[in-house]
């Protein structure tokens, strides 16, 4: 019921002060500034490797809640396309660190990565559409922002300059604002507290966000 450009404002300003901390955070500064120690990088796109596995489930539960077919295609399409790039980017990187995807692969689940994917999956499974679409959001919405804040300075790191390139690539701006209109328009679609829920989400997932690239700075592991 929320006009679109209002909405996505709403949704902006509830995130932004975990969009500053991102930017803040000594994992951002490091990649772009190319101190980022390479056990916190690879840590990071390891567990992202696990976590794109289970983002692009949860792209298809978007696509079969959707109500528009235009959204549908749209999902589809990013669980297919869109995550399969990344999972590309994540192999190169992986290889340039002296690794390779399937021994990323047996690396366990770290604790941040399985609560950050359970409660995208819970959301997508238990929730409405635009509870769904709240939740996924933040993923696209902080790495274009944050892509196109570090393309400004790059890096010296070739390897941090590479993944800069990838989420600062107009491309990857396209398939955000796609989602964007998507959630725009599900908020006008829905009630009042059809809207807060979908904030609600969209909040949970970016403080998510943040604690992922935390996560991977103190080389989280289980304790026990
Ligand atoms: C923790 C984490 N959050 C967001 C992204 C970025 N991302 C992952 S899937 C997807 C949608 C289609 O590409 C986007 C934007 C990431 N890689 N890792």
């Amino acid at each position: 019921m929320t006009d679109g450009n209002q909405f996505k404002a709403a949704l902006w300003s509830d995130i932004e002060h975990i969009y500053q901390a991102i930017l803040a955070h000594p994992f951002i500064t490091g990649l772009a500034d190319g101190t980022l120690p390479r056990p916190a990088f690879q840590h990071f796109i390891t567990q992202d490797a696990h976590y794109l596995r289970d983002y692009a489930r949860v792209l298809t539960l978007c696509a079969t809640k959707a109500a528009h077919e235009e959204d549908v295609a749209m999902f589809a399409s990013h669980s297919a396309g869109a995550v399969a790039a990344e999972q590309e980017l994540h192999a190169w990187l992986l290889a340039e660190l002296g690794t390779t995807a399937d021994d990323a692969a047996d690396v366990p689940v770290m604790p941040t990565t399985l609560a950050y994917t359970s409660y995208l999956m819970a959301s997508a499974y238990r929730g409405s559409y635009a509870e769904a679409v709240g939740a996924v959001l933040p993923c696209y919405w902080l790495y274009a922002r944050v892509g196109t804040h570090l393309r400004a300075a790059g890096s010296p790191d070739p390897l941090y300059a590479r993944w800069i390139e990838a989420y600062a690539d107009p491309s990857f701006q396209d398939v955000t604002n796609e989602v964007l209109t998507a959630a725009a328009r599900v908020a006008w679609e829905s009630s009042a507290g059809m809207e807060i829920l979908m904030r609600q989400r969209s909040l949970g997932a970016a403080r998510y966000e943040y604690l992922f690239w935390d996560a991977a700075w103190r080389l989280e592991e289980w304790p026990v």
